[in-house]
């Protein structure tokens, strides 16, 4: 028997965006009447069961894939304080009392200037503490794919959690970082490559992505959208009343039309269509529902900006009111959305219809 269950629900977040994340984490233990209290500091916040029993079910049905604002998920011990002499034999009598074991060992942090100053000590530990967990054999081989995740707050604070294959995120600290392609018009095209790489299975990416496919690319100027799909060989109609960047329209796979994206209509059927306009997110949504529901896509990525207090809220009203009207038209397909690392006061929502 386990002298310590994880009783907290730990996830990561963008800083700044507390609150809705916590919004989001209370949603789904209300919906799965699992009383909890809750915690924060910047960049995560936690729940934690208050009748004291192991969180594990709670986390495992608010699957990762379906949250917004998580960055990462996991199953936590109670935060540890931890001696600055010896911060080491703290987090083995942990592991020792969970009886946990894992594969491998993640040492993350809040995504802050504090957090980042910790990468010293953190390096320092990393080595001995896997060895001292190897020898009383926590850490091995065959252990299910588990990983333990040490989350550092403080020089002497740390959470140990655990996270599970098929429900987590498979990067560190919940951050995929992608390199700014030099030749690229804006660093705005990073929003649409994570997104890529979030929404689409690496191995769709040759059928999903394809060379000859037909985009849209509504409010592209200067072009960092754009610029993403021309590099799959795509052909892109950029709908923008402001300039484009002159070497991107010099591949020939541009149609630059200065027109107004929210009643534009598309000459034929497109395979893609994708919107970073900055506008309020009723107006994005319906004129996204009408691209969808007359079928003039097969799938779309836009941004819905958000710089409101409340943004779950607003998130979900925009998402329950997409699903509703699509319903209703008899168009069935499934939507995703997630706050992504290069989104800022913004969330990026995936459609894909269903044939
Ligand atoms: C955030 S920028 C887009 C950046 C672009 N995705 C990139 O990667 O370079 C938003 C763009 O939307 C355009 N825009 C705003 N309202 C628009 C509308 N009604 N129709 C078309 N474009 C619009 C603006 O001119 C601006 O260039």
């Amino acid at each position: 028997m386990s002298e310590i269950v994880p009783t907290s629900w730990l996830v990561y977040c963008r800083p700044g965006f507390e609150h809705d994340a916590l919004a989001e984490l209370q949603h789904h233990a209300e919906r799965l009447d699992v009383p909890c209290e809750a915690s924060y500091g910047e960049g995560w916040v936690s729940l934690t069961r208050i009748d004291g029993e192991p969180v594990n079910d709670l986390h495992r049905q608010a699957a990762f894939k379906s949250l917004i604002f998580a960055r990462q998920s996991l199953a936590a011990l109670p935060a540890l304080s931890l001696s600055r002499d010896d911060r080491l034999t703290a987090i083995l009598e942990q592991v020792k009392a969970s009886g946990w074991n894992f594969e491998e060992i993640w040492h993350e942090t809040p995504d802050t200037n504090d957090g980042k100053a910790l990468a010293g000590l953190i390096k320092a530990l990393k080595k001995p503490l896997e060895s001292l967990l190897k020898k009383r054999g926590a850490l091995r081989r065959s252990a299910g794919a588990r990983r333990l995740h040490i989350f550092w707050t403080d020089g002497d604070k740390a959470q140990l959690a655990m996270s599970f294959p098929g429900n987590r995120s498979e990067l560190v600290n919940g951050i995929r970082r992608l390199r700014f392609p030099s030749r690229a018009p804006s660093r705005s095209t990073l929003k649409l490559e994570e997104a890529w790489h979030e929404f689409i299975p690496r191995e769709e990416w040759e059928t999903r992505l394809a060379p000859h496919m037909q985009a849209a690319d509504l409010g592209a100027a200067p072009g960092g959208w754009t610029w993403q799909l021309v590099q799959r060989g795509m052909y892109v109609y950029a709908i923008d009343n402001g300039p484009m960047d002159p070497q991107l329209m010099g591949t020939g796979q541009i149609d630059h039309l200065k027109e107004d994206g929210f009643t534009w209509e598309p000459p034929q059927r497109l395979d893609w269509l994708v919107c970073d306009i900055v506008d309020k997110p009723v107006r994005v949504l319906a004129m996204v529902e009408r691209w969808l529901i007359r079928k003039w896509c097969k799938e779309a990525i836009f941004n819905l900006k958000l710089p409101m207090k409340k943004r779950w809220g607003e998130v979900t009203r925009c998402l329950t009111t997409l699903e509703d009207a699509l319903e209703k038209a008899g168009v069935s397909a499934k939507v995703t959305c997630r706050h992504l690392y290069h989104d800022r006061e913004e969330v990026t929502v995936h459609v894909r219809l269903r044939s």
